[in-house]
């Protein structure tokens, strides 16, 4: 896995952009992306969640969560409301090839559910998933199994912590807590996926 940061401050608040480049063998785009969007997985995968909430189910690849996070120390409680989008893209480069796929995570509002109203801090983010899967076709003409499959996982997200916190500890938190997380639900993905057929 290769990590990409750029430290950059708004207001005085680290909104540090990131980018995650992570190949994984056995499982494709389309796999990535159904673990990663679908609500029944996260409290799986997203061991810092607390409370997950769809409150609206806009279509059937476009959801709006509520979540709120396990407080960090020192950092207060935070909670994100986004819309959460997956789709299937073609594939430009190699029209033979398997699709892309992607996630997109962007805050958003919702009438019911105001920022900073309760215990938690409300947290400002934008998430993409992008997921291209590799093929390397048996030799001998053999069924294409999970050995002949890898996906190429690239994760960018900025994150604004809505309320102020010391630079020096969001940047630990995201630099411990990025790559745990991106581990755990791959790792989760392959374990998913390992007896069932492939999903393109
Ligand atoms: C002080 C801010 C803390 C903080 C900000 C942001 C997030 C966070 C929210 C959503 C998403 S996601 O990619 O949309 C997956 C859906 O959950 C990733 C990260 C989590 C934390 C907390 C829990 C820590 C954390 C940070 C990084 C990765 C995972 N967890």
């Amino acid at each position: 896995m290769r990590m990409y940061r750029r430290e950059e401050e708004v207001d005085g608040m680290a909104v540090d952009p990131l980018k995650a480049v992570h190949t994984v063998p056995g499982i494709t785009g389309h796999e990535v992306c159904h673990y990663f969007f679908g609500p029944q997985y996260r409290y799986d995968w997203e061991t810092t969640l607390e409370q997950m909430t769809v409150l609206e189910t806009v279509s059937d690849d476009t959801l709006v969560f509520l979540q709120t996070h396990k407080r960090i120390w020192p950092a207060s409680q935070r909670d994100v409301l986004f819309w959460s989008h997956m789709r299937k893209l073609p594939n430009e480069n190699d029209r033979d090839g398997p699709d892309l796929w992607t996630v997109v995570n962007n805050s958003t509002t919702h009438l019911d559910y105001p920022p900073n109203v309760g215990k938690c801090v409300r947290i400002y983010l934008k998430v993409c998933l992008l997921c291209q899967t590799r093929v390397d076709p048996p030799k001998d003409g053999a069924p294409l199994t999970r050995d002949n499959i890898s996906c190429k996982i690239t994760y960018c997200s900025v994150v604004n912590p809505g309320g102020w916190a010391p630079a020096s500890v969001l940047r630990a938190v995201y630099k411990r807590e990025y790559p745990k997380f991106l581990k755990r639900f791959t790792a989760y993905v392959v374990n998913q996926t390992k007896n069932k057929p492939i999903m393109f």
